[in-house]
């Protein structure tokens, strides 16, 4: 799905061959400040490398429109924004952005039980708590049925349960679409629990590859 040819970005990566498999839940773990951000950044052009290629189902990222890219390869941030506005406003801001027709109300409450929030969709987003906005923002996702999802880890102001959640919702969404994960995870107990391949990065580099 994805390779790295000689890769480099700044000095914080420098990676030079790496393939991430189609159809596959792939983990990256290392270190904090190791580069694993960065390398998710990297997949769904919200940066450019300096040298080397990516190919994106054998096609250079270089020569792929960026917003048509982002429409497939979707990402969950740490930190995902929530916007003033109600829970449905916030549901349908991923389609409206990537340009997708909106869905209905039904579609969307079961949307909002599938990441296991019990709430309305005109509830103000912006009074829910960090946990739920979390899950708001993970419905906003798999509303826009990617092919390629990207998780980087939840921040660890989070609690255990609800990163958990949102990694299991992820994983069954992926198996169950025939959809690519791709994770940041500290957790080894988590990459191991829930993936295929395993790739661990240091100081930017890849060191150990694995399949679980
Ligand atoms: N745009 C940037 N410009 C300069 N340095 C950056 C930039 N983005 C990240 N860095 C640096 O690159 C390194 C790797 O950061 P990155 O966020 O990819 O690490 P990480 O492995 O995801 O860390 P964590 O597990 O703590 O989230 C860090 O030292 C960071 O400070």
């Amino acid at each position: 799905m994805f390779s790295f040819k000689e890769v480099q970005y700044k000095d914080i990566l420098n990676i030079g061959n790496l393939t991430i498999k189609k159809h596959k839940v792939t983990s990256l773990v290392g270190q904090s400040g190791s580069g694993k951000t960065t390398l998710l950044r990297l997949l769904n052009k919200l940066i450019s490398c300096d040298g080397g290629e990516i190919f994106y189902n054998n096609q250079s990222l270089g020569t792929i429109d960026p917003v048509g890219l982002r429409r497939e390869v979707v990402m969950l941030p740490q930190a995902p924004a929530i916007f003033s506005g109600s829970i449905k406003d916030n549901l349908l801001i991923g389609l409206k952005f990537s340009e997708k027709p909106p869905v209905s109300d039904h579609q969307l409450y079961e949307v909002l039980k599938l990441v296991k929030l019990n709430k309305e969709l005109d509830q103000d987003a912006e009074k829910l708590s960090g946990g739920e906005k979390q899950r708001v923002a993970l419905g906003r996702v798999i509303l826009m049925k990617p092919e390629v999802l990207l998780l980087d880890e939840p921040s660890s102001a989070l609690d255990e349960e609800t990163e958990d959640m949102i990694i299991e919702a992820l994983v069954n969404y992926t198996k169950e679409n025939n959809k690519t994960l791709i994770m940041v995870t500290h957790s080894k107990k988590i990459a191991k629990q829930f993936s295929d391949e395993i790739i661990e990065i240091k100081e930017g580099m890849v060191v150990h590859e694995e399949e679980v």
